[in-house]
């Protein structure tokens, strides 16, 4: 089982992500970390604090000599705008005196509609939103792409790989024909300034970014993770939360700023005829595929075996230049939000962030169903498995049993 936890705040010294029961074997170095980071500040839009900060990367523990060690994984990416921040968000009391006048610390009381601000302020008894957003803030997500890379490569190692695309940015959508971009498209996906596969889309989104900017409006869209090379069976349809499907929507939709998530064809399908809605079976030499791909590689909750494919819709960002109305909380007065720089279109980030969290869900399931403490024996268990799968024809195993018809490879050791 894989868990993690991630720790600090938005203007911090640093955040820190902690990953546990990912086995050993696992090729990560620091410069593959701060690679997969890089690409987290890719995308037309994003606001200035993109361009003046870096992620320091640091591998703290569970990685010698370029690999896992089967220890829990710790990763730290020190924030290198803490010098200006040091005071501001000093874990130890400061004295009143070296605070008087900064303006980064002057109370945020004009709570901003669509964010964490006012609810955070209610909730845990702060008279203003500083300690609210410091930690609402996507920023954390730098953490999770940093887990996510660790998880991606553990997945790599047994030829499962992952990539996102932008679909839309506001209503400038990929057409519905458009072909989905395969794992090994990633360099020219990352290459585009939206994330998007489609070059004429692309040029649309950028358009509709600038306009965006120029009325001092903020823009949502959709990504799309795509999943190749998994097996049949990840997952389960007994119970609710160990669907696959729930898993991925739960990881999804805790991204900051995610309002809604699709497997497959998703709402698209809901208005379709059933005849016109399902994925036929067909025979293909000795096996079975699909003739289409509208469930998006689930069923029952389960992988089938087939790309995978998830959306998560994000709604555009709150800190809107043109901004909302609000209260201000010290005096009761209407006024509007506060605002001092934000991105316009964060779409193409959220995408390597949702490419992460996928990657962590899966890597989970993978663990669940073929466990193992080293990347070899969880390779070696895989490849009993598939080659174990049930053959068309073949008479069927006792209900209960392990319905086994081929000859597995020797060596499945638990
Ligand atoms: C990659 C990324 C970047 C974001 N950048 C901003 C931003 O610059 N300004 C902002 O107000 N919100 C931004 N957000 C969204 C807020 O973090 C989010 O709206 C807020 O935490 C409230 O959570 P909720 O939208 O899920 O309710 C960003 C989200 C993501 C995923
Ligand atoms: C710092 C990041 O994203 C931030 C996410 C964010 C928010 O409210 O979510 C607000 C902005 O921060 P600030 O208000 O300090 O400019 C973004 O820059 C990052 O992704 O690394």
């Amino acid at each position: 089982m894989l868990r993690w936890l991630t720790s600090g705040e938005s203007h911090g010294r640093s955040l820190v992500g902690i990953l546990e029961g990912l086995p050993a074997g696992v090729p990560l170095t620091t410069a593959a970390v701060q690679s997969r980071l890089a690409r987290r500040r890719l995308g037309y839009g994003r606001g200035a604090r993109m361009k003046f900060e870096q992620d320091q990367v640091t591998l703290i523990g569970g990685v010698r000599h370029g690999r896992t060690i089967g220890a829990p994984l710790a990763v730290e990416i020190g924030n290198t705008e803490w010098p200006k921040w040091e005071k501001v968000m000093s874990p130890d009391p400061v004295d009143p005196a070296e605070l008087e006048g900064l303006a980064r610390n002057a109370p945020l009381t004009r709570p901003r509609p669509g964010h964490a601000d006012y609810t955070g302020m209610q909730k845990y008894c702060f008279s203003e939103a500083r300690p609210v957003l410091e930690r609402a803030s996507a920023r954390e997500t730098a953490t999770r792409v940093a887990l996510g890379t660790a998880a991606q490569a553990f997945l790599d190692e047994l030829g499962i790989g992952t990539v996102s695309h932008t679909v839309a940015v506001g209503t400038v959508a990929v057409p519905d024909t458009a072909a989905v971009p395969g794992v090994e498209e990633i360099d020219r996906l990352d290459a585009d300034p939206l994330r998007c596969a489609d070059v004429q889309t692309s040029e649309r989104m950028r358009a509709a970014v600038d306009e965006a900017h120029k009325a001092g409006e903020t823009l949502g869209g959709v990504v799309e993770v795509v999943v190749e090379g998994l097996p049949p069976g990840l997952g389960s349809y007994v119970h609710w939360d160990r669907r696959l499907d729930s898993r991925l929507a739960g990881a999804l939709m805790g991204i900051q700023a995610i309002k809604g998530v699709e497997v497959g064809d998703g709402f698209r399908t809901a208005g379709r005829p059933g005849s016109e809605a399902h994925d036929e079976i067909v025979r293909d030499g000795d096996g079975i595929r699909r003739v289409t791909d509208r469930a998006g590689g689930i069923e029952g909750g389960m992988s089938i075996g087939s790309v995978l494919r998830v959306r998560a819709a994000m709604k555009p960002i709150a800190t809107v230049p043109r901004a909302l109305r609000t209260v201000d909380t010290s005096t009761g007065e209407e006024t509007t939000a506060h605002h001092q720089r934000s991105d316009v279109c964060a779409v193409p980030a959220a995408g390597v962030v949702a490419e992460a969290m996928v990657s962590l869900v899966i890597a989970d399931a993978v663990l669940e169903k073929f466990g193992g403490d080293s990347v070899d024996q969880v390779r070696r268990h895989l490849e009993v498995y598939r080659a174990g799968l049930p053959a068309l024809g073949a008479a069927q195993g006792p209900a209960g049993g392990d319905g086994d018809p081929v000859q597995a490879p020797a060596g499945f050791d638990s």
